[in-house]
């Protein structure tokens, strides 16, 4: 449903043979459409992209910000919830979680007397804390969960899920969100909204009518015999263990309290970031190892350097070498690494019989799933290799930039195929990571972390890639995640920063009034160079890939904007 978010039951992104069909980051469709003002009201993402929460040493530094937002039903919970979210501005992506999802699923029976407003679903029993705890506590940790979706007008939990990840931020809100002290270890800041009661059953009257279709005398009856007891006897009383009680009405200067605090908060820990990582990295690559490492100490699997392979690379690297040329000499050099690749998955033993009826012990590959994930932007050709070598091979992508300002790496755009969406099958799953080079390594390393969160073992990665900078930040992620492999098929001493002088019209969005636009080169490097700028990298398949990423901003803006359910 966004850049963060999907359903489980999605269907895997899309197998067909060009770029042109490459996973879309867009909406899936929604499978019941009477779930469409709870979905909304459920998950809210803002993102703004998502800068590395990890060190340098490819460990989480920090956890993501927790926020348990508690009150009655109707007093503005959810209101609050999304005006903090527009007061923050902009920021890092933001989840917003209700307990609702969280309701236990029900019997038919239970689910008659829901109809008959006899069932009570406002006893703190009428919700799964554990899992509505362990949610939670996976994406404070940084990793992605799977959390029910819950039907209002049926009452019942639905057998889909709600994929999410990513999040910097995450606010929780729910008439119990307080009453368990489980989930108030995981908050960092605990809110309590509190409204005059006539208000609440005014609006909740109003709401359930409109939205979940019930009739006033059942909502009068459902609130006198379980919701009025309830918020007397525990929603009420959690209010204690409040950081902040807000206002259910007119409450906008709390509400600028509260996310000027969080701002201090995600400042904080950003600074923390810079200094360890991003800084260290800069001065190790401008300073240089003591002497260049080899292929066998930075643990590289690269492609036997025949004559016909030096080749093709030739063919890559010379600048009169025409687009055409060089669109087929890549795809060629695709095809060669991933059957390289493929070496790495495991086998086991498969008898089979000829046609001519004799038996024989052949291989097959063992493993629940493989899948791929391209860097954008310039995975492109690997991912069509890959298509060539393993038929109807899921592949999933990852939009990660440089901020222009700070160095860091902002990851914008997460589509993962659904088998490693989910821990267990990530567990078991293999991964062909795809991106043209290895120059700084900080796409890589942000792109083998995301996996990493997921779920998949470091030894199931497969990084799978064009060129690399000796210089760069090689040995820093060899050292890093030492049971990735990686394979390539050229290894080139050079890497510097440069400036790219660009025309007028071809200034982008990160364009310095100051100078141009930092890139880091790789020499010799790949691909034709004009004026600093990749030619056919440009002209060839990231035309594709920048459609991707006007998409990603399509829905990036969207998500500025807040829903409104
Ligand atoms: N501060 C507020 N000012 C105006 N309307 C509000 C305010 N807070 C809530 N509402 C309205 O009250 C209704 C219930 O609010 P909601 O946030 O959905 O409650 P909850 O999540 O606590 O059940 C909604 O229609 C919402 O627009
Ligand atoms: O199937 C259901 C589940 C819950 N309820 C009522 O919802 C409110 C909690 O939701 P808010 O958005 O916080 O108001 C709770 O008071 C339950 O009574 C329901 O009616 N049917």
């Amino acid at each position: 449903m966004s850049l963060f978010t999907n359903s489980a039951k999605d269907s895997p992104p899309s197998l067909g043979p060009s770029p042109a069909v490459s996973p879309s980051p867009s909406p899936s469709p929604r499978p019941n459409a009477l779930l469409t003002t709870k979905t909304l009201k459920n998950t809210i993402l803002k993102s703004h992209g998502r800068p590395p929460w990890y060190g340098e040493d490819g460990q989480p530094i920090s956890q993501a910000f927790v926020v348990g937002i508690a009150g009655g039903s109707s007093s503005g919970k959810t209101h609050v919830a999304r005006q903090i979210v527009r007061s923050l501005g902009s920021i890092p992506t933001v989840i917003i979680m209700s307990q609702d999802s969280f309701y236990k699923p029900h019997t038919p029976e239970e689910i008659k007397l829901a109809f008959a407003s006899r069932f009570d679903f406002d006893h703190p029993d009428s919700i799964d804390m554990d899992l509505f705890a362990s949610c939670l506590a996976d994406l404070k940790n940084l990793r992605q969960t799977n959390i029910p979706v819950y039907s209002f007008e049926s009452h019942q939990r639905l057998e889909e899920t709600k994929y999410l990840y990513g999040a910097t931020i995450i606010i929780t809100e729910g008439i119990m969100a307080l009453h368990d002290p489980k989930l108030r270890e995981l908050y960092d800041l605990k809110i309590f909204v509190q409204c005059d009661s006539d208000f609440m059953l005014a609006r909740r009257i109003t709401r359930d009518i409109k939205e979940r279709g019930r009739s006033v005398e059942g909502i009068l009856e459902q609130y006198l015999r379980y919701v009025k007891p309830s918020y007397d006897n525990f929603v009420g009383p959690s209010s204690r263990y409040a950081d902040i009680i807000v206002p259910g009405k007119d409450n906008s200067v709390a509400i600028e309290l509260i996310s000027t605090h969080i701002r201090r908060q995600l400042e904080k820990r950003s600074r923390h970031f810079r200094r360890k990582m991003t800084v260290s990295l800069q001065r190790s690559l401008s300073r240089g190892p003591p002497r260049p490492l080899t292929n066998e100490e930075l643990g590289l699997t690269v492609l036997d350097q025949s004559p016909q392979l030096k080749g093709i690379y030739t063919v890559l690297r010379d600048v009169t070498t025409t687009r055409q040329d060089f669109i087929f000499f890549v795809d060629r050099l695709a095809t060669v690494l991933v059957e390289k690749a493929m070496e790495m998955l495991p086998y086991r033993d498969k008898t089979i019989e000829t046609p001519v009826g004799v038996k024989t012990i052949g291989k097959t590959i063992d493993t629940e799933s493989v899948c791929g994930v391209t860097i954008l932007r310039s995975g492109g050709p690997l991912e069509r290799g890959l298509q060539r070598v393993i038929n109807d091979v899921p592949i999933g992508s990852l939009l990660v930039q440089s901020d222009s300002k700070t160095g860091e790496p902002i990851l914008l755009h997460v589509m993962l195929p659904v088998c490693i969406r989910d821990r267990r099958r990530a567990e078991n799953a293999w991964v062909f990571l795809l991106d043209a080079q290895i120059g700084t390594g900080a796409s890589a390393f942000m792109a083998i972390r995301i996996l990493l969160d997921h779920g998949v073992p470091p030894s199931h990665i497969i990084f799978i890639t064009f060129l690399i900078a000796r210089s760069g930040g090689i040995a820093h992620l060899r050292r890093t995640f030492p049971e990735v492999t990686i394979v390539t098929g050229a290894v080139d001493d050079g890497l510097h920063e440069a400036w790219v002088e660009e025309k007028e019209e071809e200034r982008g969005p990160d364009w310095e009034d100051e100078g141009g636009r930092k890139v880091w080169v790789v020499e010799p490097g790949m691909g034709q160079i004009d004026k600093g700028i990749h030619k056919h990298l440009l002209t060839s398949w990231v035309f594709w890939d920048l459609v991707m990423i006007i998409t990603s901003s399509l829905v990036l803006r969207a998500h500025a904007t807040i829903e409104t359910a």
